[in-house]
């Protein structure tokens, strides 16, 4: 006899080079063992977490029904993806829970929650009641279309990483041995060559700034991106604020010491450097840029986007 709420479980296959596959039977065996009612969903193509996080929300959007927990097993891409099906719901209230098994893991960095798939099933299994995070909200204005994001969204050189990547032979080589984020190294190198300066406006409280040789463009909910890069330790998940930092192009010697101070976090004393820390947000784009949200690749096009900060209910208890 158990008190745990039943998890409705998604599993991604395909997140972390294959690798969810052994963590999802080694994690059901420890729901077994504990009498915990699941019931386990296999995304069968790209998009399918967002209709079946989607489907479960609609479900129970009603005050009287006690959803399950939703249980992600994958990615950024597949938190992403479940966290918009369950966005698009009014009043949805099914909590989100997350065993990362990507190659990134950003999220789980920046919201607490270890790269242990056992460890981080205790953090669930030690919740007694949702944790309520920040999340973003994007409303492109050029596609009429509303997204939410739990990482980050960013344009150019960061965008540009994630297409490179996610494209390569590579990721899925290093990612059979362990090593995803070496991938975004050698990506890191060939974006950072191939991404032209591009102007960028920002409007916000009121304000509007032009930056002539924008290069990262960057609005994020927590400190982390390219699969652990601190992009902003201050950025926070209970801030109720995003941060959106901007850097803009400069030689390959600059770069790496930028680089390599955004490890102590001095990145930002420097002028190529601009921090906005806000509620809401615009960032428009005139010549075509890649996009990434949360590590997912947005294709290459120019960019109107409007940024706001809303929430959602998670189920864990973030580590200290
Ligand atoms: N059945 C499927 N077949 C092919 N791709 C799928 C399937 N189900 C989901 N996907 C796609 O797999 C992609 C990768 O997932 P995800 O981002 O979760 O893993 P990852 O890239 O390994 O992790 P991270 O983003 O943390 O680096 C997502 O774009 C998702 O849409």
């Amino acid at each position: 006899m158990t008190l745990q709420r039943p998890f409705y479980v998604i599993i991604n296959n395909f997140a972390g080079g294959g690798r969810t596959r052994q963590t999802w039977l080694e994690i059901a065996t420890s729901l077994r063992q504990r009498n915990i009612d699941y019931t386990a969903n296999f995304t069968q193509a790209p998009g399918h977490a967002t209709e079946l996080a989607h489907d479960l929300a609609l479900k129970y959007n009603s005050p009287t029904a006690t959803p399950p927990i939703l249980l992600v097993l994958g990615g950024d891409g597949t938190l992403h993806e479940a966290l918009n099906g369950l966005q698009q719901v009014d009043h949805n209230t099914v909590p989100l829970a997350y065993i990362p098994c990507g190659s990134g893991n950003d999220f789980a960095r920046g919201a607490g929650i270890t790269t242990d798939p056992q460890k981080a099933l205790q953090q669930i299994l030690a919740a007694k009641q949702p944790l309520i995070l920040d999340v973003g909200r994007c409303d492109d204005r050029q596609t009429q279309t509303t997204s939410y994001f739990s990482n980050n969204i960013g344009i150019g050189f960061d965008a540009n990483v994630v297409h490179i990547t996610n494209r390569s032979v590579t990721k899925k080589y290093l990612n059979k041995y362990h090593a995803g984020s070496l991938a975004y190294l050698f990506s890191l190198v060939k974006a950072f060559f191939s991404q032209k300066p591009f102007p960028v406006t920002v409007t916000t409280n009121g304000k509007q700034y032009q930056f002539k040789r924008g290069f990262v463009v960057t609005t994020t909910n927590h400190p982390y991106f390219g699969g652990g890069v601190p992009l902003l330790a201050s950025a926070s998940v209970y801030s109720h604020h995003l941060d959106l930092v901007i850097m803009e192009r400069v030689n390959v010697f600059y770069f790496i010491l930028l680089f390599a101070l955004m490890f102590r976090q001095l990145h930002t004393k420097l002028p190529p450097v601009h921090h906005f820390h806000t509620k809401e947000l615009r960032i428009q784009t005139t010549t075509p840029e890649y996009g990434q949200a949360d590590g997912e690749d947005l294709d290459k096009r120019t960019f109107d986007l409007k940024f706001s900060v809303t929430s959602q209910a998670f189920w864990f208890v973030p580590s200290k």
